[in-house]
């Protein structure tokens, strides 16, 4: 067996080595690849070639990649669940920091000057009042979303001495779990905005996101706010912020995403899209990916997709396995069986699991599975993809 990887980004050598090369091609061009490894590269227009099974995306955000179409064609979408979050948390810090000490106007008035010696001395302790700044400790955070990025913001906020608010209706029980006791509920956004001296964004794009800071959430805000964006741009009314700024009311954006209308602003500090760029997070996020792409393509399992249930079966000894992907409808395990009894085949393990409109069978099955029930199951009413895997566990003793 060869399976093709395609890359559309730099995805880090430490999670491509995953992928043994007696296995597997890995290349950032080529023709029909079984699987895809992607960070920000926007797939929306791109042709995805029918041999894709899986799409893997190395980091967090999935909204560069067309998730229904794939959903519709039964191919799973696989991201890297907190893989980058301390990497994101750090630049969040480092955020709130620059715009609480006025940094980057501090070093851009010492780079602009020209005197030397004495008068270089004089003008430093001359200038250095219009940096003057404000301390964290005591200061109000609020953080919308906390998931793996958000909980880690709140509780690193919280160590320091900020008076730290969250609000997620959809927090998962583990994030709850991680988040310092001491993070107060806030009971909606606008709760939130307006008590928050800091606001810290960590909510993925979708329908319910994009805007979700407009300019009457801003208002809210105290005088004198600042406003992180590390999410996506579009969550956030850039107008709307750059009149809050020229109002004197925000006082500073610090965003992981430029624009034409960002770049420049004096108060506004924009990166390159930066918050996961780093060797760890790189690494996480590429091993996490290249793991879970090979458990799929090559056991069936799949771990942490955005769109298909989570399916982990242990490979039953000298079986032979059958994937088979369907619309979430009834009376699917009943054809699926029965269309592999008519084949004579005796199933030794079977797995089903359903998430909204999708449903996966991981069946062993305990002789090699033929063509013709292969083609039978794939004819069924519903079924979207049939994946033979073939004997993939230990050999009976
Ligand atoms: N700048 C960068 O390089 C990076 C940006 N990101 C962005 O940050 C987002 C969050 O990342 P993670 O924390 O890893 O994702 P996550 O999935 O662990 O957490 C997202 C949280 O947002 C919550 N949420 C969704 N809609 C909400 C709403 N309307 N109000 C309040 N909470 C809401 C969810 O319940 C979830 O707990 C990603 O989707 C991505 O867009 C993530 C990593 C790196
Ligand atoms: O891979 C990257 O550099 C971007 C990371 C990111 O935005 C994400 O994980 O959502």
């Amino acid at each position: 067996m060869s399976l093709k990887i395609q890359t559309l980004n730099n995805i880090s050598a430490r999670g491509l080595d995953r992928l043994p090369r007696d296995l597997y091609e890995v290349a950032s061009e080529m023709s029909e690849p079984d699987a895809i490894i992607l960070r920000s590269a926007n797939m929306h227009n791109m042709d995805i070639p029918a041999s894709v099974r899986a799409i893997g995306r190395a980091g967090a955000g999935v909204n560069n990649i067309p998730l229904d179409k794939m959903t519709e064609r039964g191919v799973p979408v696989f991201n890297a669940p907190g893989a980058n979050a301390n990497a994101v948390k750090e630049l969040v810090l480092s955020g709130m920091l620059l715009s609480a000490r006025n940094i980057l106007g501090a070093w851009k008035y010492v780079e602009e000057l020209t005197s030397t010696g004495e008068d270089l001395k004089k003008e430093v302790e001359a200038g250095k009042k219009k940096f003057k700044g404000v301390e964290l400790p005591g200061r109000t955070l609020g953080v919308i979303g906390l998931g793996a990025v958000g909980v880690n913001v709140a509780n690193a906020a919280q160590a320091l001495g900020m008076a730290v608010s969250g609000f997620d209706p959809g927090i998962t029980i583990n994030n709850a779990w991680r988040l310092s006791a001491g993070v107060a509920e806030a009971l909606s956004v606008d709760d939130l905005m307006s008590g928050s001296e800091f606001v810290s964004l960590h909510v993925p794009l979708v329908d319910g996101t994009r805007g979700l800071v407009n300019a009457d959430r801003l208002k809210l805000m105290p005088k004198g706010a600042v406003l992180l964006n590390f999410s996506r741009a579009e969550i956030v009314d850039e107008d709307a912020v750059l009149e809050s700024l020229a109002e004197g009311h925000l006082k500073y954006y610090v965003c992981d995403f430029p624009s034409e209308k960002l770049r420049g602003h004096e108060r506004v500090i924009t990166l390159p899209h930066l918050g996961a760029s780093t060797d760890e997070a790189e690494d996480n996020s590429a091993i996490m990916i290249a793991d879970q792409l090979r458990d799929w393509l090559e056991v069936g399992n799949i771990r942490n997709s955005v769109n298909f249930p989570e399916a982990i079966m242990p490979p039953t000894a000298n079986a032979h396995r059958v994937v088979v992907i369907n619309k979430n409808q009834p009376n699917m395990v009943g054809q699926i069986t029965s269309a592999l009894a008519r084949h004579n085949h005796n199933i030794a393990d079977l797995l089903n699991k359903s998430k909204g409109e999708i449903a996966l069978s991981l069946v062993d099955v305990d002789a090699e599975v033929a063509q013709g029930a292969l083609d039978e199951l794939a004819a069924i009413s519903g079924v979207l993809c049939v994946r033979y895997l073939g004997a993939i566990g230990p050999k009976a003793g």
